[in-house]
């Protein structure tokens, strides 16, 4: 990780500069430690990044329910042992839409990754590729579609919210597709952003979201992040919205007049 770009990111972000960089060494001089597990992992993510930003990555909407309640759901998932079996070869490889892998885990859509790293979704997309996996691109990525896709060869699939302005999503899509994305990931649960309590708080700011530049008439750069869907360019999601994706996917003919609510 570059430290001096991450640390300009943050003044430009009008983050506390000293703060930052007494974590950031706080964080390197733990790393002579190396994590051993995700959660070694997010305490150095907490010690590095500014509250505004951790907050972003690891909180959950209003009492934050969901989000612990995913964490009990893995914890009541257990492996039952087989024993006396030959493990001399392992191979945990799978096809996801013919797409050869090397284990049954991809890199689900996140928004923002800039905000961690100044690769941002660059860099995700080289450790998809070397760990032989597909990677999800989000709708709300701050590297570019064209920057992902020519950084590596990693298979990538990108993620799409149906807006309402239907032009918007035409014009990611087309965009995914001229750049070898193979595949659209819809995302149906997010028809308003959660009342995510800790951006509130925080007063979260996003960089800017470089597929959406020239698209939405806000100004994304500089926004409070509950604010970045605004009324008229909300995502939405019904049954309809699978009709609109598969138009978007054929590339034809989509009603741009048409709204919905
Ligand atoms: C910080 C963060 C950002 C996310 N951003 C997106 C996004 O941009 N688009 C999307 O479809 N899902 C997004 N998700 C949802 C994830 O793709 C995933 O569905 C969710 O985290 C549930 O998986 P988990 O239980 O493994 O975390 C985000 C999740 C997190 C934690």
């Amino acid at each position: 990780m570059n430290y001096s770009d991450l640390c300009m990111q943050y003044v430009a972000s009008g983050i506390d500069l000293l703060e930052k960089l007494i974590n950031v060494h706080v964080c390197r001089f733990q790393m002579a430690a190396e994590p051993v597990n995700l959660n070694e992992f997010q305490e150095l993510a907490r010690l590095a990044l500014p509250k505004m930003y951790y907050d972003f990555y690891a909180g959950g909407a209003e009492d934050e329910h969901t989000l612990k309640e995913n964490v009990e759901a893995f914890h009541r998932i257990t492996f039952r042992p087989r024993i006396l079996v030959d493990v001399s070869r392992i191979d945990l490889s799978t096809t996801i839409l013919d797409y050869k892998i090397s284990a049954p885990i991809i890199i689900a859509p996140t928004a923002l990754h800039k905000l961690a790293n100044p690769e941002g979704e660059v860099a995700t997309a080289r450790a998809a590729a070397s760990c032989n996996t597909i990677m999800v691109l989000s709708f709300t990525s701050s590297s570019s579609i064209e920057e992902v896709a020519a950084s590596c060869n990693a298979v990538r699939f990108y993620q799409l919210y149906v807006f309402k302005k239907r032009d918007i999503a035409a014009t990611l899509v087309q965009r995914a597709e001229r750049n070898g994305f193979k595949a659209l990931v819809l995302t149906a649960d997010t028809p308003r952003l959660g009342r995510r309590e800790a951006d509130i708080k925080n007063k979260m700011i996003t960089p800017p979201l470089k597929n959406l530049e020239g698209l939405l008439s806000t100004k994304v750069s500089s926004v409070r992040i509950l604010k970045l869907m605004p009324r008229d360019h909300g995502c939405f999601f019904k049954l309809e919205g699978f009709r609109m994706a598969k138009i978007y996917y054929k590339l034809t003919n989509f009603d741009q007049g048409d709204t919905y609510s």
